[in-house]
């Protein structure tokens, strides 16, 4: 473990052979960095969401494998080709049990397996050329997803000032969970938005909500916003309501983990309940995503696998701990009590403004309830 006293909102620290990843556990209580060695690593500190967000799973899972396969001793033991592409094939497929409904993570597999399948069998194909094909396009990951994310950023800019009410002078918004740094590469998806408003003079006011369970909203989303000196106010999940019928809210800007092909979204739990009070007061409801994070195989939303999580992170809360460096948790519920703690759940896409993604702005044709994001992609 590598323990770091100034602040950083850098999550993935990724260098040829060496990738750490900032344990969000801790957080904001402790910056305290943890090394990622291989695969086992990854999976263990997805799964724990040390590291989540549906882009940060990703590259960390894709990192993970190159960290492995950087090794010289493996490449050393596979010494052919197919041995590596077989290698790579189990450990993607180990790595796609860590979490089941982002599907960036199934994308980043699927299109890795596919890359070193081809390198495979290129004439003269060794096992250093496989395993290196594999490593150049994870690394790449990163670099693409901070342009995606300031694409995202910009198309969204535009989108909430274009459909801004007439009535309101500044822009307002309400965002949900973490969508920011700590979830991405860099900069942010739904929070790449709120920065780019913010840096562009267009924001006013930024609230997040807390985000129950795992509090990602008041731990995370918080700490970027204090940190970033955006104007920023934190609410608990049920007063959001409240803040939309009392306040000039202007939009809702949330991620995705999952948008199916009609625009059904698989969103943080407590989207879907975002999305029905966004309609009630007529306030625009974004997706932010990049399009990694559409499965155009899912037809709807209905066929989206949703996680469900520990009970602990219901009847617990995190907290600081005495430790410097740590964190601990205190039982907030009655001990005994049954327990349903779905990590996600889905908004029906009509419910939903518009989508936006590092192409551009997807919306609803004329007369339709749901997204043709098939067409939008193609
Ligand atoms: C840009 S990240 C998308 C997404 O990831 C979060 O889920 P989790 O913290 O459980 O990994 C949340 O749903 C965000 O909107």
């Amino acid at each position: 473990m590598v323990m770091q006293t100034a602040p950083t909102l850098e999550a993935i620290r990724y260098k040829k052979g060496s990738l750490e990843i900032l344990d969000q556990l801790l957080l904001p209580f402790a910056t305290v960095f943890e090394q990622v060695k291989g695969v086992e690593d990854g999976h263990r500190v997805i799964k724990t969401m040390k590291v989540r967000g549906a882009p940060a799973i990703a590259i960390v899972a894709a990192l993970s494998l190159a960290v492995e396969l950087h090794s010289t001793a493996l490449v050393g033991k596979l010494s052919t080709a197919p041995s590596i592409q077989e290698f790579v094939h189990s450990k993607l497929e180990y790595l796609k049990t860590s979490r089941p409904t982002a599907v960036n993570l199934f994308e980043a597999a699927g299109r890795l397996d596919g890359l070193v399948a081809r390198a495979a069998t290129v004439a003269n194909a060794t096992a250093q050329s496989v395993a290196s094909a594999y490593i150049d396009a994870a690394e790449a990951m990163l670099q693409k997803d901070i342009e995606d994310n300031h694409n995202i950023g910009r198309f969204g800019t535009e989108y909430v000032l274009k459909h801004k009410p007439q009535t309101q002078a500044e822009v307002q918004v309400l965002t949900h969970c973490n969508t920011g740094s700590l979830a991405t590469a860099g900069w942010g998806t739904a929070l790449g938005i709120i920065r780019d408003l913010h840096a562009s003079g267009n924001l006013a006011h930024a609230y997040c909500t807390e985000t129950r369970p795992y509090n990602q909203g008041s731990r995370l989303t918080a700490y970027e916003l204090v940190y970033e000196n955006i104007p920023a106010t934190l609410i608990c999940d049920d007063m959001a309501s409240a803040l939309l019928a009392r306040k000039p809210i202007t939009a809702i800007i949330v991620g995705a983990d999952r948008v199916a092909a009609n625009g059904d979204t698989a969103n943080k739990i407590g989207t879907y309940q975002l999305a029905i009070t966004a309609q009630y007061h007529n306030v625009l409801f974004i997706v932010a995503a990049p399009s990694t994070s559409i499965d155009l195989l899912t037809a709807s939303g209905k066929d989206i696998p949703i996680e469900e999580r520990a009970a602990v992170e219901v009847v617990q809360i995190r907290g600081p701990s005495v430790q410097e460096n740590a964190s601990t948790t205190v039982q907030i519920a009655a001990p005994g009590i049954g327990v349903w703690n779905p990590a996600f759940d889905v908004t029906p896409a009509s419910l939903i403004s518009a989508i936006v993604t590092e192409k551009g702005v997807c919306v609803k044709k004329p007369g339709s309830d749901v997204f043709d994001l098939k067409d939008f992609l193609s």
